[in-house]
């Protein structure tokens, strides 16, 4: 059975980078790994969230628990992969996961990590739905201002890539890195490890090695 890890932050924080270097770094000490990455674009709960996020789909997007619902159904869907992936790999690691919900509803709420909505998540997602518990979930701790630097010279570079409603605000991000923070500080629902701007790959990928 495998570990799985899921990597969380803010829009352009580099998950997607750690992500490929932890997996290069892990496969090179000959473990598998398989990483998926949510919202699962391409599939119906996924792009019903990211149109709403652009204006689509009436007002859900007004709906803080409504998007919150699409975003669990899009990982209720995903859980047979996540399983199978487990009992395949050794290291399943996870781009955002239920504590992308969490950090995100709060901080559109003006709630903290300890608040109504982010108990409703988890209910929810672990509780009423039975998703598999990370053994391990990682906060990418970057500036609000380099992510935001990053995520706009990704759109300026790259047309699918455009910013949604949630990426162009700027306060909101502010407010879900210190929801993150909150959730990594109380260990929201399982372990956690802040890793910072300037953190090696290599050091991730040996507190991963060092699960199994
Ligand atoms: N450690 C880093 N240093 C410099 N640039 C980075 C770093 N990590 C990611 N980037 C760049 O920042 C942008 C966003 O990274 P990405 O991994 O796609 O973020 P996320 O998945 O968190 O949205 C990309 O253009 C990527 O090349
Ligand atoms: C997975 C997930 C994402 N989100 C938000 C974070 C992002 O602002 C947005 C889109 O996800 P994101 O990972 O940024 O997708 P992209 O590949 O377009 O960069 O959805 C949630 O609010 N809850 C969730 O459960």
């Amino acid at each position: 059975m495998g570990r799985l890890v899921a990597i969380e932050g803010l829009d352009g924080a580099g998950k997607n980078t750690l992500t490929r270097a932890v997996t290069a770094r892990l496969e090179a000490s000959g473990r598998t790994v398989c990483a998926l990455a949510f919202p699962r674009y391409g599939t119906q709960f996924a792009d019903l969230a990211a149109e709403a996020l652009r204006g689509g789909n009436g007002d859900v997007a007004e709906s803080v628990y409504g998007m919150g619902l699409l975003f669990a159904f899009d990982r209720q869907a995903a859980a047979p992969d996540i399983r199978a992936a487990l009992a395949a790999h050794d290291v399943v690691l996870l781009d955002r996961y239920a504590a992308s919900s969490a950090a995100y509803s709060a901080a559109r709420l003006g709630e903290g990590a300890d608040g109504a909505v982010t108990a409703w998540v988890r209910e929810l997602e672990f509780g009423r739905f039975g998703l598999p518990v990370p053994d391990l979930q990682v906060y990418l701790d970057v500036p609000v201002t380099v992510a935001a630097e990053r995520a706009r010279s990704r759109e300026a570079s790259d047309a699918a890539r455009e910013r949604d409603a949630y990426e162009k605000d700027g306060d909101l991000q502010a407010r879900t890195g210190a929801v993150y923070a909150g959730l990594a500080a109380t260990e929201w629902v399982s372990p956690w490890r802040v890793h910072g701007v300037s953190d090696a790959p290599a050091l991730l990928a040996d507190a991963i090695a060092a699960l199994s």
